[in-house]
């Protein structure tokens, strides 16, 4: 493992049946960095994501975090280590507040979690603050709108604790103020240490927010570096951009 990356993946791959979703994919993540995932829909991103996360397992390659392969590690392991992660379809616990939903992440966060649910629910209302849910904390989480729906999704991985968060599509359908208050709410994240990876189809979005950006394509890395250059890369125009801009 790279001496300074926190998250780092080797020549993962992960085949479902014939198919190849993510092919020899080597990537790191510095601590502090904020890395953007773009490419087309159906070119693995997701996919690559539950390889780190650990609700997928990958049919070859490694994960490392902090110093240890956690490739074969159950994903409630990885989330105890530090590794969050937000759904792209998002499933709140129905019949639960808010706040509860939220305390759910608390409880079973790094470490050992909150151990009483009094201190889980405190956590929860910082969390839920610290995203702009604040007011509606008593409210029922299927009652919340599609914007903050994707702001209960953050909060509920914030509430782990997580030193790495991995950020599946969090802008989508958003508008453009939404979006904005998205990329503030995940560059305070990152001031608080929290090292991240987003998945976007934002375009603008992505190059704002980005360190870096790594674009993947049928499965395949085929850029890796600053915003500006891999965002007029001729391989990723004619890949991704040319077809789908924001
Ligand atoms: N559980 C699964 N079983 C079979 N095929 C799958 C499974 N999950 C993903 N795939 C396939 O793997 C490929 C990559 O999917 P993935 O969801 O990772 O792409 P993506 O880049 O996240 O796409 P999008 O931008 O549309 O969310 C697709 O062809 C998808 O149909």
């Amino acid at each position: 493992m790279s001496s300074s990356a926190i998250l780092e993946a080797r020549g993962l791959t992960r085949r479902f049946a014939g198919l190849v979703a993510v092919h020899d994919v080597s990537f790191s993540l510095s601590p502090g960095e904020i890395l953007g995932f773009i490419g087309p829909n159906g070119a693995g991103k997701t996919t690559l994501i539950s390889l780190l996360s650990g609700t997928l397992a990958p049919t070859e390659g490694e994960v490392w975090f902090d110093g240890r392969r956690i490739d074969r590690m159950a994903a409630f392991r990885r989330a105890r280590l530090g590794i969050g992660r937000t759904f792209q379809i998002m499933q709140p616990f129905p019949g639960l507040s808010v706040l509860d939903n939220v305390a759910v992440g608390a409880l079973f966060g790094r470490g050992q979690g909150q151990s009483r649910l009094a201190l889980a629910r405190e956590s929860a209302r910082e969390c839920l603050r610290f995203v702009g849910l604040g007011k509606h904390i008593d409210h029922r989480a299927e009652d919340l709108g599609g914007p903050d729906r994707k702001r209960l999704e953050l909060a509920k991985a914030l509430a782990m604790q997580p030193r790495v968060l991995l950020c599946d599509e969090v802008m989508a359908g958003l508008n453009l103020v939404e979006i904005d208050e998205v990329i503030e709410i995940i560059r305070k994240v990152r001031d608080t240490g929290i090292s991240i990876i987003v998945i976007e189809h934002v375009i603008k979005a992505i190059r704002t927010l980005s360190d870096r950006i790594m674009v993947l394509h049928h499965g395949e890395k085929i850029a890796d570096g600053a915003p500006d250059s891999v965002l007029t890369d001729s391989r990723v125009v004619e890949a991704y951009l040319g077809k789908k801009r924001s």
